[in-house]
């Protein structure tokens, strides 16, 4: 049980809004299989400048010029786009570039109904419940703010984006370093000991609780086992939150 008494609560999805099976089963699998056509299809177009700009950024270079400069032609280009996403997705990176590109792939799956985001039960009851006590609601997530959006304007218990008052992700800074949630906190406008994070990483946890942050440890079906909880109380469900 978490009694939690502060400004704002800041969640994260996977393995603690949201199966981590949903996003590896349902919503990677979509990335792999219309990449190659929405690359071709958004070639060349301004929607791509800014994800190939962090797409270059996350393998260390300059400019996307200079990372694909011994690639002669465009479709020379393109694969080697392909071929660095997969390489990612195998190696399960969470890179910003990647990212911001299975954002936008993922739009035409929530728009056509293809996918809808599967949130666990307890969720959007917790949501109302911290809403209507006052608490300011928000997200940090590995996965883009376009993805964030999207997801939780079309899940299995309706459209909850309204619940939100603000979403982070790593364009803010990597979930596993500090100075990401003093950013946070300094957006939020209180101090960091104000929030509560949950998340189902320990790293993460650890990272928010030095910043400051009140933390929480989310134990949900299917996330990977924690050998060392390092001192985060755990809970099963958002039902074991109480505000006041
Ligand atoms: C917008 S849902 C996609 C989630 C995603 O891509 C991801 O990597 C989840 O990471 P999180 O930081 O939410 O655990
Ligand atoms: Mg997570």
């Amino acid at each position: 049980m978490i009694e939690f008494y502060g400004r704002g609560l800041l969640l994260d999805i996977e393995g603690t809004t949201a199966s981590v099976a949903f996003v590896y089963d349902v919503m990677f699998p979509f990335v792999r299989r219309e990449l190659d056509s929405y690359l071709k299809s958004a070639w060349g177009t301004p929607t791509l400048d800014p994800v190939l700009r962090y797409i270059a950024q996350d393998a260390g270079a300059d400019s996307f010029e200079q990372w694909t400069r011994e690639d002669a032609g465009e479709e020379a280009k393109l694969e080697r786009v392909s071929a660095e996403m997969t390489r990612l997705m195998d190696n399960d990176v969470k890179a910003t570039g990647l990212k911001q590109l299975q954002g936008l792939i993922w739009k035409s799956g929530f728009d056509s109904g293809e996918l809808v985001a599967a949130v666990f039960d307890d969720v959007p009851a917790a949501l109302t419940r911290w809403n209507a006590g006052g608490k300011d609601v928000r997200i940090y997530s590995s996965g883009s703010v376009a993805a964030q959006k999207m997801f939780f304007g079309h899940t299995n218990h309706g459209d909850l984006l309204s619940s939100f008052k603000g979403h982070y992700d790593t364009t803010t800074g990597p979930k596993k370093v500090a100075e990401s949630y003093r950013a946070i906190a300094a957006d939020y406008g209180c101090d960091a000991s104000e929030i509560l994070f949950l998340s189902d990483i320990v790293g993460e946890l650890d990272a928010a609780r030095e910043a400051g942050m009140r933390t929480g440890l989310c134990y949900r079906p299917g996330n990977a086992p924690v050998e060392n909880a390092n001192g985060h109380t755990g809970i099963e469900s958002f039902d074991q939150i109480s505000i006041g």
